[in-house]
Formats: C-alpha cells, sequence, structure tokens
C-alpha cells in the first residue's frame, strides 16, 4: 500500500542519509534499515536501547513516528525563540542528538545545550558523531552526559526538550522529573515534551491505534514486525492521557500548557514558565 505524502519510505531512504531532522541530504552516510521485528522471535524481549537499536534508530524513529520530522522542525524554531542569553539547554533522552544538533543552529556560542542519555550505545555513537563534525564559533557549544535523566542536576536553563523520552520513565518518577525541570527554568524559559499517548475512550483508543499502525505498514513494516516491537514495548513504553499530561505540567507550576500538535496518538505539548524573558 502506498499513500501520497512523503514517509520515509518513498524518500528513498536506504540510498542517501538523514540530516538530524530525518530528511534526505547526500552528504550523509547511509542509513541501516530496521529490520528488528522482521523476522519471529521465539520470545519477544522487552525493548532497549542497545547497539542493534542504536544502528537502525534513524530509520526506525522515523518510520515509526507520524510527525517526528515536523515536531524536530519546530523544537529547531522554538529554541530560536525561547533560548536566551547566557543559559542552558537540555536535551533530555537525546538519544544521536537529532533535537541537539537542530537547537544548535539557534543557540548562541554563550549558552550550552547538554545532551543527555542514559543508554552507552546513544552516547557513545552521538559522540563519534559529533567529534566528526567541525564546531561553529558563532554556535552554542554541546555536552553530551551518560546519565540518567531522573538524577541529572539542571539549572539556569531557557528550553529543555523531552522528545518522546517521558513515555520511557516510569510513571511514579515524572512528576518529580517534570518538577525538577521547571525550578530549573529562567522566567519565561520553556519545556517541550512530545509523547505517544493513550485516550480514555475505547473508540478514540482503538482508531488511533489502528491510524497509527496503518503508518507503520505504509512505512514497509510487516503486520509481524507491529505484532513483536508492539510486544516489546508493552512494558517500557507508557502512554498516559494528555489530561494526565496537561495537569501534571499545570501542577508542576508552568504558566501556559498548550498541545501544539497531534499527529494519530502522537503528541507534541509546550509548557511556558511565567515571567517576561530579561
Ligand atoms: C525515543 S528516544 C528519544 C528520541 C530523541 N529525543 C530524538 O528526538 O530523536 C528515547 C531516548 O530516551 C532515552 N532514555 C530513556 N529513559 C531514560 C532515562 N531514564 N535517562 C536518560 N535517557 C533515557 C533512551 O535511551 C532513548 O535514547
Ligand atoms: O509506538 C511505537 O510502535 C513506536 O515504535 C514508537 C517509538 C517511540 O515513540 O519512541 C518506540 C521506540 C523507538 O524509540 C521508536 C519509536
Amino acid at each position: 500500500m502506498s499513500f501520497g505524502f512523503a514517509s520515509p519510505d518513498n524518500a528513498n531512504l536506504n540510498t542517501t542519509g538523514p540530516d538530524p531532522m530525518g530528511r534526505v541530504e547526500n552528504q550523509q552516510p547511509p542509513m541501516k534499515r530496521d529490520r528488528i521485528y522482521s523476522l519471529p522471535h521465539g520470545r519477544v524481549g522487552d525493548f532497549t536501547f542497545d547497539e542493534q537499536v542504536v544502528e537502525v534508530f534513524p530509520d526506525m524513529i522515523a518510520r515509526s513516528v507520524p510527525g517526528y520530522a515536523s515536531i524536530l522542525s519546530m523544537i529547531e524554531q522554538l529554541a530560536g525563540r525561547f533560548v536566551q542569553p547566557h543559559t542552558n539547554v537540555y536535551d533530555l533522552g537525546c538519544s544521536l542528538g537529532a533535537a541537539t544538533l537542530l537547537m544548535q543552529r539557534q543557540v548562541p556560542r554563550d549558552c550550552t545545550i547538554h545532551a543527555v542519555d542514559n543508554a552507552p550505545a546513544m552516547i557513545d555513537r552521538l559522540r563519534l558523531k559529533l567529534q566528526a563534525t567541525l564546531p561553529d564559533p558563532n554556535q552554542g557549544t554541546v555536552e553530551v552526559h551518560q546519565a540518567d535523566v531522573c538524577e541529572f542536576p539542571m539549572t539556569n536553563a531557557s528550553f529543555v526538550v523531552l522528545n518522546l523520552t517521558l513515555q520511557f520513565i516510569a510513571t511514579e518518577q515524572r512528576a518529580t522529573l517534570l518538577n525538577a525541570v521547571a525550578d530549573a527554568l529562567v522566567p519565561g524559559g520553556a519545556l517541550l515534551v512530545s509523547e505517544k499517548i493513550c485516550f480514555e475512550d475505547a473508540k478514540q483508543q482503538s482508531l488511533l491505534n489502528d491510524l497509527h499502525h496503518d503508518f507503520k505498514r505504509a512505512n514497509g513494516y510487516s503486520d509481524l514486525e507491529i505484532a513483536q516491537k508492539r510486544t516489546a514495548l508493552e512494558n517500557r513504553l507508557l502512554p498516559e492521557t494528555m489530561k494526565t499530561h496537561v495537569d501534571r505540567l499545570y501542577a508542576a507550576g508552568f504558566d501556559c500548557v498548550v498541545p501544539w500538535f497531534q499527529c494519530f496518538n502522537f503528541v507534541s505539548i509546550l509548557a511556558v514558565k511565567a515571567g517576561a524573558a530579561p
């Protein structure tokens, strides 16, 4: 089945590489296709961000998350708006630094972007990627940290990104993490949270789940791949409702909480701290 939209599949991602947004550019190395769940697994283990996943991650996320490239593009735009001079930017659960590298284009040299992830394979690959990039003296610097975002100290932050990361944190730890982000933000600073969500209404849940699976099928995943990945994520990716997210962000002390993006069961929310930027 093929649709008219520019899916990662019809963008021919096998022969050319992605830029940080997952768009096609010729100067990048070829992106490896995700075939992790293409053959039957005797027992499907819990999903982990290990070497095997890291190897195919850009292809996997682009073919699995509807709107991923759009969200990344807007993260760059939002960084341009919210990052304040002499502050820190945090990319929590940075993976291979897709958001970090886009934000860096908007972040002045007196700022530091802290790219944080607890998966050693992700961090090793990100460090190699950064070593291969010539630093631009006009842009902010990137510091890479292999750490648990729930324990990572944050201070003097103007923009914080949790792009598809909160969903992997134990639900009982989420409020503490969001409170820490709200405390670390300067007045007028902002947090962006992108998540897979669930729905209280059974019909909405079933419809958007089906539409997500149609999206995956249209991007070349088989029913077996979809089913096995679903099993692998069952205890690892724990979606919550939009109301749970919004209420918890207000409870953390944010002044304005607004869902700005939704594609099927994936959303992105912007939460702004009160006060004017100096
Ligand atoms: C779906 S990926 C995030 C994608 C990435 N933000 C992007 O925009 O391309 C989730 C990431 O969160 C990381 N992660 C999950 N739990 C974490 C934790 N407690 N501390 C740090 N990183 C975590 C995983 O290792 C993984 O790289
Ligand atoms: O929900 C799914 O089926 C997914 O594959 C989603 C998802 C995510 O949202 O992070 C899960 C694991 C990978 O990181 C890439 C995509």
